[in-house]
């Protein structure tokens, strides 16, 4: 039962070692899982904000070359207004003013060419000389727009074809006054778009990352890719208009490009001087390719890591599992053997067929009996009891009968009044024994006369029973060691009462003798 505790006690503390590893192992995984994750998300906002910062460098520096661009551009027709307030549009003046708008479209080479229109949109000079016969801008854009406005800065428009050279051009124009401040015409320079082109391609961009130009409307002068389906497309919906410079002239933001729908990762500058807006971004999906091409040794290494740690584990828990596994047949082992040891002691000390105790059992305790005798000053009875005839008994009725008749006999002995200490023996053979610690001869007279009562009460047939009476009967020895008689020795006593038991014998058998 203890052993079964133990065993108990044992496999669960086992059990919960298991447990605590298992526990253990997961928490190792999940704390290089979690300072992994952090690192990697770490690593990727560092990308996402080194990207913004480049773009938004990037935006500032389209930014400040537009406004270089375009301010040469104004200059130049301030200048050129400020010589017509002067010398007026006269017919004679044309040759001087077409050599004028000649040498600055050629020292500027962002420009397309310059024209001069009067105040029906007829062409009256041009950078280029001829004029072609019946061309009239008043249809321009442009055109229109000062019409309307008298303010006399310069209008950038939106990208148009040239009718001069068939160009698409981005028209910078200033309103011509008359002295009395009604409108005169309209001194244009065209920007070629290919300037726009040849400049943003300096820049080393990614296949799909964006650089732009755009009117402060939201309309698309140039965006590199170059997609002429781009140009003039109006995107005032897209955050950048609806949000972004509305809170702030330059900056920085990821959202949905309005021309494509690809996410990216936006830098916009609001130009000071001018009406307009520049934009650069990158692919947040290229972005993330990189990210990820750089990433992907130590995400390898990471795994590999989690792999090892997964793997130790699993082998010490197997390692666990097998020890636990030995501890339980050991303890199942050490149990069997302290079964069978119980077993053993008891076959030692029992006798087979009739379970009394055997003539060991008796020896020890006849001497440990004999020992408490001496020391106590206590009297000791001993009693030697054989079966009559018994030889007969076999050879009538068989040695199986002989075993049950033997064993009938231990257990009427057994069931005799005994005091607590008394102890039956099968003394060998057909011989029994009664061991009475504290018997006097009184006491040892009484239970030997039972003995014989007690058997010949068993009524086994026994014809040849040479003592008279045809069942089977016992022949009792007693002896008693007292106060007054000290043998001292158990086989002294076990002498005495061979002695006495022999006497009964002769006398008759079935009786008692001392
Ligand atoms: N069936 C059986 N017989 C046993 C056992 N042990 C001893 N015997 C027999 O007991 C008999 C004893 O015979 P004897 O010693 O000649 O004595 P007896 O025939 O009883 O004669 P008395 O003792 O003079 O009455 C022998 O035949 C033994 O074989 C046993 O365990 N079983």
């Amino acid at each position: 039962m203890i052993a079964d505790q133990h065993a108990v006690t044992t496999h669960s503390s086992k059990l919960s070692l298991r447990q605590m590893m298992i526990i253990f192992l997961l928490a190792i995984v999940s704390v290089v899982i979690l300072i992994n994750g952090w690192l990697i998300w770490n690593s990727w906002q560092r990308t996402i904000a080194s990207a913004q910062n480049d773009a938004h460098n990037l935006s500032q520096s389209l930014s400040r070359q537009a406004e270089d661009t375009f301010l040469q551009v104004d200059l130049t027709l301030q200048d050129v207004s400020d010589r017509i307030s002067l010398i007026g549009l006269n017919q004679a003046q044309h040759g001087y003013l077409r050599e004028l708008l000649s040498s600055r479209t050629s020292s500027l080479p962002q420009l397309n060419g310059m024209a001069i229109y009067d105040a029906q949109g007829n062409w009256l000079v041009t950078s280029r000389g001829n004029i072609p016969k019946q061309i009239n801008n008043s249809d321009r854009e442009y055109f229109r727009y000062h019409l309307t406005h008298a303010d006399s800065r310069v209008h950038i428009g939106k990208v148009i074809r040239s009718r001069a050279t068939g160009d698409l051009v981005i028209p910078v124009s200033l309103r011509l006054n008359n002295s009395d401040g009604s409108f005169r015409g309209i001194l244009l320079a065209s920007v070629n778009l290919s300037f726009f082109k040849t400049v943003y391609g300096y820049y080393n961009l990614g296949r799909h990352n964006v650089l732009a130009l755009m009117l402060s409307d939201g309309t698309i002068l140039y965006v590199r890719p170059y997609v002429e389906s781009a140009i003039n497309r109006n995107i005032s919906d897209s955050p950048l208009f609806t949000t972004l410079l509305k809170n702030a002239s330059s900056g920085t933001a990821v959202y949905k490009s309005a021309l494509d729908g690809k996410e990216r990762v936006f830098g916009y500058s609001a130009l000071q001087r001018y009406s307009l807006v520049t934009a650069a971004g990158y692919d947040k999906g290229q972005l993330m390719r990189g990210w990820f091409s750089t990433l992907s040794v130590y995400i390898a290494l990471c795994t590999i890591l989690l792999l090892v740690i997964f793997l130790l584990g699993m082998l010490v828990l197997r390692h666990i599992s097998l020890n636990q596994k030995n501890q339980l047949e050991l303890t199942a082992v050490r149990d069997r053997l302290t079964a069978m040891n119980r077993t053993l002691q008891t076959l030692a000390l029992v006798d087979g067929l009739t379970g009394l105790a055997n003539r060991r059992q008796f020896d020890l305790y006849l001497q440990h009996s004999v020992d408490r005798a001496h020391k106590l000053q206590i009297p000791l009875a001993l009693l030697m009891i054989d079966v009559d005839s018994f030889k007969a008994f076999n050879d009538s009725y068989g040695h199986p009968a002989g075993d049950d008749c033997l064993k009938r006999i231990a257990d009427a002995l057994t069931h005799l009044p005994h005091r607590p200490d008394n102890l039956v023996a099968r003394y060998g053979g057909e011989e029994f024994a009664i061991i009475l610690p504290g018997g006097d001869r009184e006491v040892a007279s009484r239970l030997a006369q039972q003995v014989v009562e007690a058997i010949s009460a068993l009524n086994i047939p026994h014809q040849h029973n040479s003592c008279g009476q045809q069942r089977v009967s016992v022949s009792v020895g007693l002896h008693v060691m007292t106060q007054e008689n000290q043998i001292l020795s158990p086989q002294a006593l076990i002498a005495g009462a061979d002695r006495a038991l022999y006497v009964a014998k002769n006398a008759g058998k079935n009786q008692v003798a001392e």
